[in-house]
């Protein structure tokens, strides 16, 4: 299975919003919002929709982050490859509040909790919360990080 998908992170000044899931891939981890983009969504879209649906707020400004593959493989066989589009909002509409898939919680950006997170996530998101853009590609086998590569992406304008 390939899938495209996307992860938005909100901003708040020096403190970031972060769900807790409570059901899929991923669930009782933090995590941002995101989830998968459906035939005919731009990841745009759909990760606007995803954060109507998940913590019912509205981002009206998406400032892109970057690219992040995750690979994940099952007794030495790819299982699945996802493409994640990371993006940052310091500006929706609403106030987030808890849905039947998502808690979500503001953190100080020097205190966000990793060990509660994907293993990956320590590699790249404090990058993504300094302002930069990253590509990273992890490699998981049976849902343990084993290989990956970080990549700062030069900034265009
Ligand atoms: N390592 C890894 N593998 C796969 N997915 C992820 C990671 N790290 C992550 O942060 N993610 C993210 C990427 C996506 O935002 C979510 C997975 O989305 P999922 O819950 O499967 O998508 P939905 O569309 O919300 O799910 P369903 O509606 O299909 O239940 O994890």
């Amino acid at each position: 299975m390939i899938s495209l998908e996307t992860l938005l992170y909100l901003i708040q000044g020096e403190r970031v919003l972060l769900i807790l899931k409570k059901r899929g891939l991923g669930k009782g981890l933090f995590n941002g919002v995101g989830g998968k983009v459906k035939p005919g969504e731009t990841p745009e879209q759909a990760v606007v929709r995803e954060a109507e649906e998940e913590i019912g707020v509205k981002p009206i400004q998406l400032s892109w982050r970057g690219l992040l593959e995750f690979w994940n493989l099952e007794n030495g066989q790819v299982e699945s490859i996802h493409y994640v589009h990371v993006y940052v909002s310091e500006k929706y509409v609403g106030e987030p509040r808890e849905s039947d898939e998502a808690a979500p919680l503001w953190f100080e950006k020097g205190n966000i909790p990793y060990d509660r997170m994907w293993e990956d996530d320590r590699l790249w998101l404090p990058v993504v919360l300094d302002g930069k853009r990253v590509y990273g590609k992890f490699e998981f086998e049976d849902w343990k990080l084993r290989k990956w590569i970080v990549y700062l992406l030069q900034q265009t304008g």
